[in-house]
């Protein structure tokens, strides 16, 4: 007997594809279903140059999730740093899946490491959070590179040192990972440096509160660290009334004794674009057990740095 396809919509960028078809291998395991790719374009896609104007990665969200609104298709992934931390009342995030390497990468010309690029490198990045750790960081280590805003994909990105318009790029590692491109690293950040996008690295599987079924089905995909740590992660942006643009970063990890883990560590950043002041803080507690708890990890951090004047270094917007 063969069982009706579930409908995943997906954007058509190769990144999307990638980790939609990733997910829908994984759906089609624990549900024995076929899962069919539905392709969503976007103006977003279609007007890059208008990313900006028209409200940044966002749009991409707002599409699949009209498509699941509509009941054109029945599930959707997402990079969960693109995700708005305001959830629709109808969608449920039925799956966080285990989350793969979230730290920031470079890609350098002559297989270059960071800390070697020349005096006057150039380093492209178009994220206000990139800028303002890789800024500190040449501060704080006598280096003098510059950060170039850029934007595009990540054949587009890499496309900058290729072609050699530029030192470095900076990438996410997850996304090199997802589309087999890791082998071009060549420098993987210390989180201590560059602290990740809130949810990097991690998936979101998004679908309609009303299909209890699939909701179901779905959450045999979640890995309950993963949800607890980005939801402290997302709680901690939300909490300093940032965008997924904001140049803030956080990170929650497990503090393990042995085999045994201890607690949550959650680490946060602000910065201003120019590296000139950053507010670096963490916290750590019991491991959270309830979404109330990981979201109070993240308010308390949020509590702590506005403390420390990270409103005043939230105003600077970019894609
Ligand atoms: N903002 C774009 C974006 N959204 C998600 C990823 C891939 C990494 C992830 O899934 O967290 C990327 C590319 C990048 O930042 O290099």
């Amino acid at each position: 007997m063969t069982e009706k396809a579930l409908r995943l919509g997906t954007r058509r960028s190769k990144l999307a594809m990638a980790q939609s078809g990733q997910v829908a291998d994984a759906v089609s395991q624990v549900t024995g279903r076929p899962v069919e790719l539905v392709e969503i374009t976007t103006y977003g896609d279609v007007s890059r140059e208008h990313l900006a104007q028209i409200g940044g990665t966002g749009v991409f969200v707002a599409a699949l999730r009209e498509a699941l609104a509509r009941g054109e298709v029945d599930f959707a992934v997402h990079s969960l740093k693109d995700l708005p931390t305001t959830q629709p009342d109808e969608l449920v995030v039925a799956a966080i899946p285990v989350r793969e390497d979230p730290r920031d990468v470079i890609i350098a010309r002559d297989t270059l490491k960071l800390a070697d690029l020349p005096r006057g490198a150039r380093i492209g990045t178009g994220s206000p959070r990139r800028m303002a750790q890789l800024n500190a960081y040449a501060r704080t280590h006598g280096l003098d590179f510059e950060t170039v805003p850029i934007r595009g994909n990540v054949d587009t990105r890499i496309g900058y040192v290729t072609k050699g318009d530029l030192d470095a790029v900076v990438l996410a590692a997850a996304g090199l990972n997802r589309v087999g491109r890791s082998d071009e690293v060549t420098d993987f950040l210390s989180v201590d440096t560059v602290l990740p996008a809130p949810g990097q690295g991690a998936l979101a599987v998004e679908t309609t509160a009303d299909n209890a079924e699939l909701v179901a089905a779905l959450a045999e995909l979640d890995d309950p660290f993963t949800r607890a740590a980005v939801t402290a992660e997302r709680s901690l942006l939300a909490a300093l009334e940032a965008g997924c643009s904001a140049p803030v970063g956080a990170l929650a990890d497990l503090l393990v004794d042995g085999q045994i883990v201890k607690e949550m560590r959650l680490r946060g950043v602000v910065g201003s674009t120019d590296g000139s002041t950053l507010v670096q803080l963490s916290t750590t507690g019991p491991v959270p057990e309830t979404h109330e708890a990981a979201m109070a990890l993240g308010r308390e951090l949020a509590t702590e740095m506005l403390a420390q004047g990270a409103a005043g270094l939230m105003g600077e917007r970019a894609l």
